[in-house]
């Protein structure tokens, strides 16, 4: 029985961007969507209460956080991750296999599986594609990922020839693995940044054949003009019917340019992350709210913005708490960051239903030029 369901509801006539959704036990999701990441089963200073009313649909969680820490057997215990954090939307957790190569010291990696030491407490680990699918089922998301090996940028073609064999390797035990009906499974296509491996990757896990496809090995510090040109030509390889998610990505640069390449799913620890730091994105560029230009500032974040922050607070006000280190600056800053992303496909999905995504994208690229950086 088939419980992930993607409808393709319509294609932009001037570019490969299109809209749709997909449904799961949890609900409805959009796309084009941007997902808040919530790595360790919170996403950082806001509320699930407070993820809501500024519109998010879906959330990441991850498998190799949460098996560290509290343990995926705790997060079983508690009923899974939705109950465990009071989430009941769409959840996405992704394989781990990332997180080893990015997170850990790797100790080993053999076609049966990853050793790795925790960066917790250095304790010894084994993540297989069967321990993978087992954690993510104890998690109870309703889209896994397959354990896949993520290669570095840039590596040797010899190696990310290698590499890709063992990702649709253990792709398919993945798919072998999998317990539950109602948990989808989506497929990660790596090949580093040689076109041909791309294809011959792509093939491979379409051969498969999984709910949705991942477009991995991205946003690993390539240039952005090489991350557009490998999306480009990898999403001709996808079926149409499927969800296209291209991981860990990105700016709102970046989103726009992807899904006018085919994209369909993002996330990203920017909007969290940089709201920590006081980077704010807004309608005409990125604001430094520490800058001394907004200390006597009236002004909300953006004008155009009707986010809780940007409704109740000054920049004045914002900065002077970020100056002081109050916890409530991180709140405001990434109420306004996840509200500016998730606005921002959500007017995607609008343009694209209109049909004018590519005069849209034009005009939103020139906004964010005025403020400069
Ligand atoms: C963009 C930004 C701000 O995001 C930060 C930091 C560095 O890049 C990020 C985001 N990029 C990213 N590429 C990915 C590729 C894969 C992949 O090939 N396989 C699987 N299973 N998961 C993946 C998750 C990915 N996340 O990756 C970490 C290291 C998680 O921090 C993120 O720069
Ligand atoms: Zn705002």
């Amino acid at each position: 029985m088939v419980v992930f369901k993607f409808v393709l509801e319509k294609k932009d006539s001037e570019s490969k961007a299109r809209i749709g959704y997909f449904e799961t036990i949890h609900g409805r999701v959009e796309t084009p969507i941007f997902m808040p990441v919530g790595t360790v089963g919170s996403v950082k200073t806001v509320t699930p209460h407070e993820l809501k009313e500024i519109g998010a649909q879906i959330i990441l969680g991850n498998t190799y956080h949460l098996h560290l820490r509290p343990g995926d057997d705790i997060v079983n215990h508690f009923g899974g991750l939705h109950k465990f954090i009071n989430w009941d939307k769409p959840i996405l957790t992704d394989s781990g296999g990332f997180q080893v190569f990015s997170l850990s010291e790797l100790k080993d990696l053999t076609e049966d599986g990853v050793t790795f030491r925790s960066h917790l407490d250095g304790r010894k680990i084994f993540l297989s594609p069967e321990k993978s699918i087992e954690i993510q089922s104890n998690l109870g998301s309703d889209i896994m990922m397959v354990l896949d090996e993520c290669v570095p940028y840039p590596c040797e073609k010899s190696y990310v020839e290698r590499s890709i064999e063992l990702t649709a390797m253990w792709a398919k035990r993945c798919k072998e693995a999998k317990r539950n009906f109602w948990q989808a499974l989506f497929g990660i296509v790596q090949g580093g940044v040689y076109k041909d491996l791309r294809k011959i990757s792509a093939e491979q896990i379409v051969e498969i054949g999984f709910d949705g496809y991942a477009l991995g090995g991205l946003s690993v510090g390539e240039e952005n003009n090489i991350m557009y040109e490998i999306t480009e030509f990898t999403t001709d390889y996808l079926p149409e019917d499927r969800p296209r998610y291209l991981m860990g990505v990105g700016t709102p640069e970046d989103i726009l340019e992807c899904v006018e390449r085919g994209v369909d799913m993002f996330d990203c620890v920017m909007p969290t992350r940089n709201a920590r730091n006081g980077l704010l994105f807004t309608s005409y560029g990125k604001l430094h709210i520490k800058r001394q230009d907004w200390k006597m500032s009236d002004d909300p974040i953006d004008p155009h913005c009707d986010c809780y922050t940007c409704k109740n607070f000054s920049r004045g006000y914002l900065r002077h708490l970020y100056k002081a280190g109050e916890i409530l600056a991180l709140r405001l800053n990434t109420i306004h960051n996840l509200h500016f992303y998730i606005s921002l496909v959500k007017e995607i999905r609008n343009a694209i239903k209109n049909g004018c995504f590519k005069k849209f994208k034009r005009e939103k690229l020139e906004m964010f030029k005025i403020g400069g950086d």
